[in-house]
């Protein structure tokens, strides 16, 4: 492989054999082969993943998870709390427990929401984001589409 610009490492996928090369910087990754440095992650963006559980008096009490969403606050936060611990603990990987049961869209890539700034999400969402360290979880943070946690990834 010709030299790389600057930021980037060049790897093999294991499932596929195909090339592919990483932002060391951001950890995303591309099929495309970088023809310019990659990008540093702007200081003033935070990505995370998280998992919600939503309950009857969410914004939008349904999900693709369930189409009538009727459990209490009380519930809901049970479930989260068990799902932490299980987290913390080692059992589970938060990936894995987002994409079984958060009831965000996200769910489909692990709960990771991508990059964003500040006023994007629910300030909530986005005081808790942005108060993490990268790789730090957060504890229960309320929103008015349910109760989250919130994994700092970048
Ligand atoms: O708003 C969305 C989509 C969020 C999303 C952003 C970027 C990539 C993928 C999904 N889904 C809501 C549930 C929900 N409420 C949230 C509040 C803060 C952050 C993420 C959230 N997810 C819902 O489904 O009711």
């Amino acid at each position: 492989m010709a030299e790389l610009p600057p930021g980037w490492e060049h790897h093999t996928s294991r499932s596929s054999g195909r090339d592919y090369f990483l932002n060391i910087y951001t950890k995303e990754s591309q099929w495309e082969v970088p023809t310019r440095p990659a990008k540093k992650a702007d200081m003033d963006k935070v990505q995370c993943s998280h998992l919600l559980v939503k309950h009857r008096e969410s914004r939008r009490p349904a999900s693709w998870r369930c189409d009538n969403i009727t459990i209490s606050k009380e519930e809901a936060l049970e479930q989260l709390q068990e799902y932490r611990r299980q987290i913390v603990s080692g059992e589970k990987t938060f990936e894995d427990l987002a994409s079984q049961f958060s009831d965000c869209s996200s769910a489909k890539r692990g709960g990771d929401l991508g990059p964003f700034g500040r006023g994007q999400m629910q300030k909530p969402f986005e005081d808790a984001g942005f108060g993490l360290k990268v790789g730090e979880l957060s504890g229960p943070v309320w929103t008015d589409s349910g109760v989250h946690i919130i994994k700092r990834t970048a």
